[in-house]
């Protein structure tokens, strides 16, 4: 089939019904939930997008394989063409989004590709399991299906492993194998977007101890298979704001989920890891699925980036005060941030890993640095925002408020900004900010940043680490050598 619709991406949601948990409520037909509607129209923009002649030849490609039009996340990049044709998809999805959509299909298609192509490592361990994931790579590529993923624990007693929770279950693990699959039971965390997607993958982050081998496990389902549970978070919007009073969070709210696996059955040609601790800590590492998405996430995030900081120069040009040295040292900082990432990018791009198959990944050591350095630089853009805004984001009046005539006078008077600025253009821009600074919708997208690819204390650590590993660091011994000349030009 290849490339989907928006439309058959909307059918595809139709024809299932999972189980989602929304306020207490079981959650019957997710396209007619008032709280889903926009998020699924975002998405469904987006496999549009594919089918749009201005946006064909750059997101997608001719599959190899199949002679079939696939998305450009499915392709294996060999070439530093291919790698241009992946950053042209992510910053087309990610400019229709303005970067705060963090799971569109992209992110976990590009996951899945680089388990496709690196499946040698499974083989290794067990030749069905790296059979597995490239027949499943062919059915959601070739599908084009929408995938969410759950790869943490459930957040309860965080100084035990998995084995050692108070219940043998409360962490997602295997409970007994039958002819026909696994038996998991237990909860995974956190799947953005899960009710509006097709299929779910379960993976971990690395830190399995000897014990946890029911927990080491990756394997991916259908989103509506029996007894796979979506408990949703409490919904940001209700589905009803206005795109005057809520120009960002009544579109883009992503949903966060808990799952839980209730005795759910995973077919065995769907498992594609299983009670092997050592293979579980090695996945990460060993497969690229944190080296190659986080390409699109830094070009997501970077489209994020400009965006609160184009926001923020708006800010404050609107109401006249980039004229102070303050507020034009806070901007300019805004701008460096954007620009270090764009640097970044470039030089992750141009210097590239190359793997013994010919695949090639943006390097390491720029990506990392991304990684480190953007749950600082987006909170901070999020600071100034409130800082610059100040109490005008507190001000602002409702659509509502402008449609009634016998307040137009007093909104065009008192609302306005500097020359120039009406009263209605200054309120839509402070609504904007306060979506981005101050909503929950905001603090949530902030949160997103700091942790969505886990902890970025932690993750600095590591990369600290590997960094001191694989350099010596001898231009101290260098300085340090010079002085032994010294001496020996004293004891001529
Ligand atoms: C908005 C949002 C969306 C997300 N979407 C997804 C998704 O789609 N799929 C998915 O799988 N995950 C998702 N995540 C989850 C994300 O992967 C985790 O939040 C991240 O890995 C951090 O784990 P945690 O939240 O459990 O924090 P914890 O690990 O519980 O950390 C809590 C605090 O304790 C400290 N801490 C905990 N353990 C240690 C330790 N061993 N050593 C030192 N300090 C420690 C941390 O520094 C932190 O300050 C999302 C998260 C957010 C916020
Ligand atoms: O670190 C990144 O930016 C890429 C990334 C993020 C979250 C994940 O779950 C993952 O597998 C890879």
């Amino acid at each position: 089939m290849g490339i989907r619709t928006g439309a058959q991406y909307i059918n595809g949601l139709k024809s299932r019904q999972p189980e989602i948990w929304l306020s207490g409520r079981r959650v019957t037909h997710v396209c007619d939930e008032v709280v889903f509607q926009q998020p699924i129209r975002e998405i469904a923009k987006l496999y549009d997008m594919q089918h749009d002649p201005e946006y064909q030849d750059r997101i997608t490609h001719i599959c190899a394989e199949t002679g079939e039009r696939v998305n450009n996340a499915f392709l294996v990049p060999k070439t530093h063409e291919d790698l241009q044709a992946r950053r042209a998809l992510f910053e087309a999805y990610a400019k229709a989004t303005f970067g705060l959509m963090g799971r569109t299909p992209d992110f976990l298609n590009v996951v899945l590709t680089s388990l496709f192509s690196n499946a040698s490592f499974l083989e290794k361990y067990d030749p069905q399991w790296a059979e597995n994931i490239r027949a499943y790579y062919r059915y959601i590529r070739d599908n084009d299906l929408f995938l969410t993923h759950a790869i943490i624990n459930p957040q309860n007693d965080r100084s035990k492993s998995s084995h050692e929770q108070q219940d043998l279950f409360t962490h997602l693990g295997a409970v007994r194998e039958t002819p026909q699959g696994l038996i998991v039971r237990g909860a995974k965390m956190l799947a953005t977007l899960a009710p509006i997607t097709d299929e779910v993958i379960i993976y971990s982050f690395p830190g399995f101890k000897p014990g946890d081998e029911r927990y080491a496990l990756a394997f991916a389902i259908p989103i509506d298979t029996p007894g796979l549970r979506i408990l949703c978070r409490e919904p940001m919007q209700d589905g009803t704001r206005s795109l005057f009073d809520h120009p960002l969070a009544s579109r883009f709210e992503e949903m966060d989920a808990v799952l839980v696996f209730h005795d759910v059955l995973v077919p065995w040609d769907r498992v594609f890891l299983y009670n092997n601790v050592e293979a579980a800590n090695l996945l990460y590492p060993k497969t690229g699925i944190a080296q190659q998405p986080a390409h699109q996430t830094g070009v997501r995030g970077l489209i994020k980036l400009q965006f609160a900081t184009e926001v923020a120069v708006r800010l404050a040009d609107s109401i006249g005060v980039d004229v102070y040295l303050n507020v034009q040292n806070d901007l300019g900082e805004l701008i460096q941030s954007v620009e270090s990432i764009r640097a970044l990018l470039r030089i992750a791009e141009q210097e590239c890993d190359v793997l013994p198959s010919g695949e090639i990944m943006p390097g390491w050591v720029p990506l990392e640095t991304i990684r480190g350095l953007l749950p600082k630089m987006y909170p901070r853009a999020v600071e100034v925002l409130q800082i610059i805004g100040a109490g005008g984001l507190l001000m602002s009046p409702t659509g509502a408020d402008f449609a009634n005539p016998e307040l137009a006078e007093d909104m065009e008077k008192y609302y306005a900004g500097r020359s120039g600025i009406s009263g209605k253009e200054r309120v839509r821009l402070f609504k904007l900010a306060w979506d981005l600074c101050g909503e929950a919708f905001g603090q949530r997208l902030l949160q997103y940043e700091r942790y969505y690819t886990g902890d970025p204390i932690r993750k600095r650590a590591i990369f600290y680490n590997n960094y001191k590993r694989e350099r010596t660091f001898d231009m101290v011994d260098e300085a340090l050598s010079v002085l032994d000349l010294n001496e020996l030009v004293a004891k001529a």
